[in-house]
């Protein structure tokens, strides 16, 4: 039996005469928690609306453990898909107390009460069951909402920016309980949000969107060191662009020297390449004959971001422990260590100094 639990298949949705998402295709294993995440506006939202049923599917369709939920002839009502909702603004019963809230969903079961109990304990309220929401904090009232939906036992859970009302450490811790949470229970669920460290933190598999079409859907870390379009190279974590040749198919030449990755490109030899380097692929070294002049720092608590600019004109950054410190104007000597090499085919021409040809690269043994 197949452990694919959610299927988008070719979707395209949106509204009257506006596609806001096409050609998505995903799939999420049972167990695993998937996130949707892009910009404002690229269609996340809409996306989590069709699945939960409230927005009809133009094209392609939307399979629960196999059964089709939606296509552009076929739609299950919302309330037989057997999918919870968290929302933002946690859309509690204002009247009802925690425990009412949590038990909504499952009225008529047997055992609601030692349900509503465990669920209590699950989410750290229990001896709030008798308050009303207006009584909770606002990460209080969303451990509620979390709760609720996951009473009636949803084979998927849909969380659509659930933590954006909260701020700053509760919302890193809640994040993390509510992987917990959900890990423990074995529920599926898609998340929904433009904040990437809260992706990272809660998810198994991440798909980034760019004006409603998919760009990649992989693991946080393949996201990060193995980004599939430049666009999901710049829109995950920190980084800049620099112009380099390629040399042989995993050793690029740029201004920094040459730089060898952990895999091959199939592009022409000596093709115009734009190489991501990440902050942490550049280290301070003493001495070197590489420097780069410090115009940005930012103090980040345990650690340092410093923008970087060479000689050339081009920017950098790099992070070094906070102990570390340098001071802005002041130049360092630098290297690169990055042990993932991404690059893209660039439009253009290559500039990079200190061109070598490539037989003296390779007989010098390629270094950085
Ligand atoms: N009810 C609606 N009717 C018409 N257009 C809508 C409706 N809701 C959203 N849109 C449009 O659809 C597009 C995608 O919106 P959506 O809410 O899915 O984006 P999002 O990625 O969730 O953004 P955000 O992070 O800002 O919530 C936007 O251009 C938006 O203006």
């Amino acid at each position: 039996m197949s452990d694919i639990v959610l299927e988008l298949n070719n979707l395209a949705c949106g509204y009257a005469g506006h596609k806001v998402v096409q050609e998505l295709s995903i799939h999420l294993r049972a167990g695993d928690i998937g996130c949707l995440l892009g910009p404002s506006g690229c269609g996340k939202t809409t996306t989590l609306r069709s699945i939960a049923g409230f927005e009809p599917v133009s094209a392609g369709e939307i399979r629960l453990d196999g059964q089709v939920l939606s296509s552009p002839t076929h739609n299950v009502p919302p309330e037989q898909r057997r999918i919870g909702m968290v929302f933002q603004d946690y859309a509690l019963f204002p009247h009802l107390t925690v425990a009412q809230n949590i038990a909504f969903g499952i009225n008529k079961h047997p055992e609601r009460q030692r349900i509503v109990g465990e669920l209590l304990e699950l989410v750290k309220l229990g001896k709030l069951g008798q308050r009303y929401p207006h009584e909770l904090s606002g990460g209080q009232q969303q451990r509620v909402a979390l709760a609720r939906a996951l009473a009636p036992e949803p084979r998927l859970l849909l969380l659509d920016e659930p933590f954006s009302n909260l701020d700053g450490e509760l919302r890193r811790r809640l994040s993390g309980e509510v992987r917990d949470i959900l890990k423990a229970r074995g529920t599926s669920a898609m998340l929904v949000t433009h904040d990437q460290s809260e992706a990272f933190a809660v998810c198994d598999q991440v798909g980034v969107l760019r004006e409603g079409r998919l760009q990649q859907w992989d693991t946080p870390y393949n996201l990060y060191h193995e980004p599939a379009t430049p666009f999901v190279a710049s829109f995950i974590g920190q980084g800049y662009f620099i112009r380099g040749q390629l040399l042989t198919p995993d050793t690029v030449q740029t201004e920094l020297g040459v730089i060898r990755g952990n895999r091959a490109y199939q592009l022409p030899t000596g093709s115009a390449v734009d190489v991501l380097l990440r902050p942490d692929d550049i280290v301070g070294q003493e001495g070197s004959s590489l420097t780069a002049t410090i115009t940005g720092k930012l103090f980040l608590g345990a650690s340092t971001l410093y923008r970087l600019q060479l000689a050339t004109g081009s920017v950098l950054e790099a992070i070094f422990p906070s102990h570390d410190d340098h001071s802005l104007g002041e130049v360092l000597g630098i290297r690169v260590s990055a042990d993932h090499l991404v690059i893209f085919s660039a439009q253009g021409s290559v500039n990079v100094s200190a061109q070598l040809p490539l037989e003296q690269v390779l007989a010098s043994g390629v270094s950085v």
